[in-house]
């Protein structure tokens, strides 16, 4: 639904805090670290310094603060004493927090030592399907533009990359998952984007083929079916009056945080 101009700081506000998570653990994600070790940092700091709550946090009974998802998981990892990182790894860390009643939902790749070239590659390469994503969102465009624009990227990426299709981004507010549904891939969703829309783009890509499987112990973790691996980026977004506003910036991302058509 639209927000009001004071649901719109709310979500300003819980974007930022989600965004500041991730720098928050930055320098804690190296070598020998587990990811356990990076939930448990992340699970005081919201709670203790933030004021915040972890969104995940037993939702549909999901055990841990945020999802650490390695190498060929696609997404939803468990945070766990057993998953030491090192060095060629990439790690997703994914985000939501809960600020009086509104969630900002975040997450990025993190590169560990000596990452490979084909593997900076498929990292980089997810993150400018985002972005052109996000370029593409103003008032009078459609949710469908979102998918379609990040499939022409990829296919002009001359790669054998494929897009998950079975997880999407969505409507994001006083509640974790809301309307429109947002795919990442081609389709004709004619939902048009207004002023005070707020909701996630978060592509998975994978260097293999397409297709996931699901973890049947842990009933969370997803994988890759071919064993390559897969990297993904997410922001939650704000349709403004002229455009796009990014609520969970990074100061070390390059995009803008407003862009204005
Ligand atoms: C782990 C939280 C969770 C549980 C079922 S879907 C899901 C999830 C995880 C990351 C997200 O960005 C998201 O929108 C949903
Ligand atoms: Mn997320
Ligand atoms: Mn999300
Ligand atoms: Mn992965």
């Amino acid at each position: 639904p639209i927000k009001t101009a004071e649901e719109i700081e709310k979500m300003r506000v819980a974007g930022r805090l989600a965004a500041e998570v991730l720098e928050m653990l930055a320098p804690h994600v190296k070598p020998g670290v587990t990811t356990r070790e990076l939930d448990d940092i992340a699970h005081k700091y919201m709670t203790e310094v933030q004021g915040t709550t972890p969104a995940t946090l037993n939702y549909h009974g999901f055990p841990k603060s945020m999802c650490t998802s390695i190498n060929h998981v696609v997404c939803h990892g468990i945070p766990c004493d057993e998953d030491v990182l090192q060095d060629g790894d990439i790690v997703n860390i994914d985000v939501t927090v809960i600020k009086d009643g509104y969630h900002g939902d975040t997450s990025k790749m993190f590169l560990i030592g000596e990452v490979s070239l084909e593997d900076k590659r498929l990292c980089r390469v997810t993150q400018e399907s985002l972005y052109h994503a996000i370029k593409k969102v103003k008032p009078g465009a459609t949710v469908g533009d979102i998918g379609t624009a990040i499939q022409k990227f990829i296919k002009s990426s001359n790669t054998r990359y494929s897009i998950v299709k079975e997880y999407c981004g969505h409507g994001i507010g006083a509640s974790f998952h809301e309307d429109p549904q947002v795919v990442h891939y081609k389709n004709n969703d004619r939902t048009i984007l207004k002023p005070g829309m707020c909701f996630t783009i978060e592509p998975m890509i994978n260097a293999g083929k397409y297709g996931t499987v699901l973890d049947e112990d842990d009933g969370w973790t997803v994988y890759t079916i071919d064993g390559k691996k897969s990297a993904q980026w997410e922001h939650t977004l704000l349709v403004t009056e002229t455009g796009v506003e990014i609520l969970t910036l990074r100061e070390e991302e390059t995009i803008p945080r407003h862009i204005n058509h």
